[in-house]
């Protein structure tokens, strides 16, 4: 008997008449509007314009050919270099042991102490905490290396590295009293790393200190939150390595290392977890942290409306301070990718191969044709109502009550086969609609499932949507609300780190849902730790991983493997992002069934960006980057009253330094990363949401899915961690067809990131002229800044680039390049850094660097 292995390819030509999918029309109101735009940086000025996605008459319309499309350029970055700096990270934690890395307690709430200090809870174990935590909290964006001790504590130091690379280690001094403490996160391969694991700041009280390292991804390592004063030394690195150990007893002096490398979660955790329990520790990873996350910052656009009814948004304020941030932050942290799945290749590049694919395409599009320069836009609207498909009356309403008349290009490409009970990789631009894609054919699962009989207070999980960040999080279950207004009876429950587990759990029972969205950390520690949430999982019928490409990079993977692990195997699975690297598709079978359907709404031949996003790229030389930057910002607020600006950087310390010139340069402007506490960023990211006429410096934990309406211009400063992280970052303007400007501002010697990018539709923009005055001010500017920002930004530059394959390998020129960013922040000589952190980077030793 055949065994079919082959997933199904659709072809989307005209040769091919499919009648399945409706037709997709051009959205040709043409709305031609001006685009502000800087007159000297950016001389070709855009015009908005609703073309369309390919848009054929009824019949022809369907999907040509298909393509992978996915070939595009690979990710520059940062992969194996994070692989050698966890081997050292590793090797030099593992023979670290430091009496004088203690860390306390605080924790009153008694739920809490479940919840958040994860006392050793279940086999993830993770969560540790105490009440610390609170404070720490790092992940990726995080990427901060930057050392010092925030708060007020003692000395800090941190460190993460990201996407693969980067190294982390963080050590940021407690808010109590001298504690400090040192972690060290080693995001490769995924987002989390950075959040995840790490975090510090604040938190503790009384004096000490801890250290923790945790490479790998995200979570793994780092929380900490143990209890009890102690000093603490954790390393979770996958891939075995640190292995070990674990010792930690309950007082003080701790070492934990966890093992991950093949463990599913379960395994790894539960042996840590035992050896914590009762002693406070915490964990090393995963746990908590995950969970972690916060905030809703996002909240989005629905906001209001949504968490309502039925749903409940398992996150209080009250939280905030618990939050370890987590997580989830983005970026990407490739990386470890290729140790881990190295033995895994061959069988999954057979997969590749044999896919089928759907592509949505023109092959005489406009687009097509010119996809880039040619100043079309591209229309993320169909003229396909919602009512053309079998979709419940009551979603129907909820639909138009959204105030969505016609489908965008993914929703109507994929609508039809989810309906069908498919299992469906997408891929579509940033900001086209992909949350609502998923969301309606889920709920129509669960409005065609029969009513629950059995347990009325532990109704099963039909619909599981898992999401990288919070924020995300927060942001899809508002969306589903929204879309579930006349569905009284459909509950649906966010959960997510930075809260109290406990909390979390009451909640639950208190309001059952069928829809659940949540951050893989929070989650996996639900299905450890509260009673009868594993039952529930039983029942889930579609799983979601939205930002699929993040969740299955290295950071997060072990997590979903487990997650996936405790849900049934008869499911429909979905899988959205707006960048499917090759590596993903190689990897995707984790979740998919072997017959899914790839959905490329992004056509062959054409760029992954959004046509009507003007990018332009800036190489100038570091020194002149804050002059410049406040140049073209001025620029643009001239050009555009309803301006609406987000500055992305490198690292959360990078961020904040930019934030504060820019403040002293009086420009309206507000900072977000991961080391702000949870409530900060979710009312700062409200703010930005609402708002006109604000900059927005963000470090990664905005990269990814935060649906900011009407941003007018997206700057990179600094190389990203890869291209995708390029396309995510840009994709936050130019949204809902709407027009944007992106510029990506580089050293020379970051210069080659663009030939990774050289099929997006990117040109060079003329150096604007600074004047003398204007060079002045920002010097004048950056002198009031406080020399403990310049620090700690300095620190997390050099661990950023460190942790870069192209630039990191040079130890010697690295070492030149970043004491050129510390000239260039006004200081003579570069800050000094801890010896210890020195070593974590492997740069000990190396001239040019000072040492303390
Ligand atoms: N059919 C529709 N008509 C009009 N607006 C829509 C429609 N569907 C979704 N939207 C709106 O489009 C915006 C972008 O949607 P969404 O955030 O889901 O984009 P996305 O493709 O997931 O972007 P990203 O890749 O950045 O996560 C949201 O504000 C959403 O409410």
């Amino acid at each position: 008997m055949p065994v079919k292995l082959l997933p199904q390819f659709r072809f989307f030509n005209s040769t091919f008449t499919l009648t399945r999918l409706p037709k997709m029309k051009c959205n040709s109101t043409l709305k031609p509007k001006i685009i502000p735009v800087f007159s000297r940086m950016f001389p070709h000025k855009l015009k908005y314009r609703s073309i369309g996605f390919p848009i054929l008459p009824a019949q022809e319309q369907e999907l040509r050919r298909f393509s992978t499309r996915s070939g595009s350029p690979g990710s520059v970055s940062v992969s194996k270099s994070l692989i050698e700096d966890e081997a050292e990270l590793s090797d030099w934690v593992s023979g670290l042991r430091s009496d004088s890395f203690k860390k306390t307690q605080v924790y009153s709430d008694s739920d809490d102490n479940e919840g958040d200090r994860g006392s050793g809870r279940g086999k993830f174990g993770n969560r540790r905490n105490g009440g610390e935590e609170r404070g720490e909290k790092r992940r990726r964006d995080d990427d901060d290396f930057s050392g010092s001790g925030r708060r007020s504590g003692g000395p800090s130091m941190e460190s993460n590295s990201r996407g693969g690379g980067r190294f982390g280690s963080e050590f940021v001094g407690g808010r109590g009293g001298g504690r400090g403490q040192m972690l060290s996160n080693s995001r490769g391969g995924g987002r989390f790393g950075n959040d995840r694991g790490s975090r510090n700041e604040g938190g503790g009280s009384g004096g000490q200190d801890r250290m923790e390292s945790s490479s790998r991804g995200r979570r793994f390592g780092s929380e900490d939150r143990g209890s009890g004063g102690q000093d603490r030394m954790e390393s979770s690195l996958r891939g075995g390595r640190f292995g070990s150990e674990g010792r930690g007893s309950g007082g003080r002096d701790r070492m934990e290392s966890f093992p991950r490398k093949g463990g599913r979660f379960g395994s790894e955790m539960t042996s840590s977890s035992a050896s914590r329990r009762g002693k406070g520790l915490v964990g090393s990873g995963y746990g908590r942290d995950m969970g972690a996350q916060v905030g809703s910052s996002r909240l989005g656009r629905k906001e209001g409306t949504s968490m309502g009814r039925g749903s409940s948004m398992l996150l209080d304020e009250d939280d905030t301070d618990n939050e370890d941030e987590d997580e989830e932050e983005e970026n990407g942290y490739k990386g470890f990718r290729d140790l881990i799945d190295s033995e895994e290749e061959s069988e999954e590049s057979d997969e590749v191969a044999d896919e089928k694919v759907l592509s949505l395409e023109k092959e005489d599009s406009p687009r097509a044709s010119h996809p880039s320069s040619s100043g079309k836009s591209d229309s993320h609207l169909t003229e396909t109502g919602f009512d053309q498909f079998p979709l419940s009356p009551l979603s129907l309403k909820g639909v138009k009550d959204a105030g969505y008349k016609t489908m965008t290009v993914v929703q109507e490409a994929t609508l039809p086969v989810i309906l069908k009970g498919n299992d469906v990789l997408a891929k579509a631009k940033t900001g086209t609609g992909k949350t609502v894609a998923f969301l309606l054919p889920s709920i129509e699962v669960v409005v065609k499932s029969p009513p629950n009989t059995l347990d009325q207070k532990r109704p099963p999980v039909l619909v599981l949507v898992i999401c990288p960040t919070r924020e995300l999080a927060t942001q899809a279950a508002a969306e589903a609300n929204t879309l579930l207004k006349y569905h009284p009876s459909i509950g649906v429950q966010v959960v997510i780190g930075g809260t109290r587990l406990a909390l979390e759990q009451k909640r639950m029972q208190a309001n059952p849902c069928q829809i659940l969205v949540a951050t893989p950390g929070r989650l996996r520690d639900h299905v450890e730790n509260t009673a009868g949430f594993a039952t529930r999982l039983m029942g889930v019928k579609v799983l979601v991983l939205d930002e699929a490409d993040h969740l299955l990079d290295m950071g997060f993977r072990k997590e979903i493997e487990r997650i996936i692990s405790a849900i049934p195997k008869q499911r429909q699975t979905l899988l959205f992002s707006a960048t499917v690297p090759p590596e993903v598709r190689q990897i995707c079978h984790i979740a998919l069934k072997r017959d899914h359907e790839f959905i490329n709404t992004v056509e062959e031949g054409s760029e992954e960006t959004n046509a009507q996003v003007q990018q332009m790229h800036l190489v100038s030389p570091l020194e002149t980057h804050f002059s410049l930057l406040y140049a073209m910002l001025k620029e643009h607020i001239a050009d555009d009253v309803n301006y609406k600006v987000l500055v992305f950087c490198t690292t959360a310390m990078v961020t904040r330094l930019v934030a504060e010139l820019l403040g002293e340069l009086n420009l309206n402007v507000r900072e977000i990363h991961s080391r702000k506490p949870q409530s900060y960023r979710t009312r700062v990211s409200d703010e930005f949401r609402k708002s006109t006429g604000l900059i927005l410096v963000s470090s990664d934990v905005s990269a990814r899915g935060v649906d900011y309406p009407d941003v007018t211009l997206v700057v990179q400063i600094g190389v990203p961690a890869d291209r995708q992280q390029y396309i995510h970052r840009l994709g936050r303007t130019g949204r809902k067809g709407k027009e944007g400007q992106g510029i990506l501002l580089l050293a020379p010697w970051e210069e080659y990131f663009l030939s990774t990018i050289k099929d997006l539709p990117i040109s060079k923009a003329p150096v604007p002229l600074v004047d003398p005055e204007t060079k002045k001010k920002v010097e004048r500017a950056l002198s009031h800044i406080d020399m403990k920002s310049k620090e700690t930004a300095y620190q997390a530059w050099l661990g950023y680039y460190n942790s870069n394959r192209s630039i990191g390998k040079d130890k010697y020129r690295l070492v030149e390049l970043a004491n050129e960013f510390s000239r260039t922040m006004g200081l003579d000589n570069p800050p000094a850094i801890p010896k210890l952190v020195l070593g974590k980077m492997g740069l000990k030793n190396v001239p040019g660097l000072r040492s303390k």
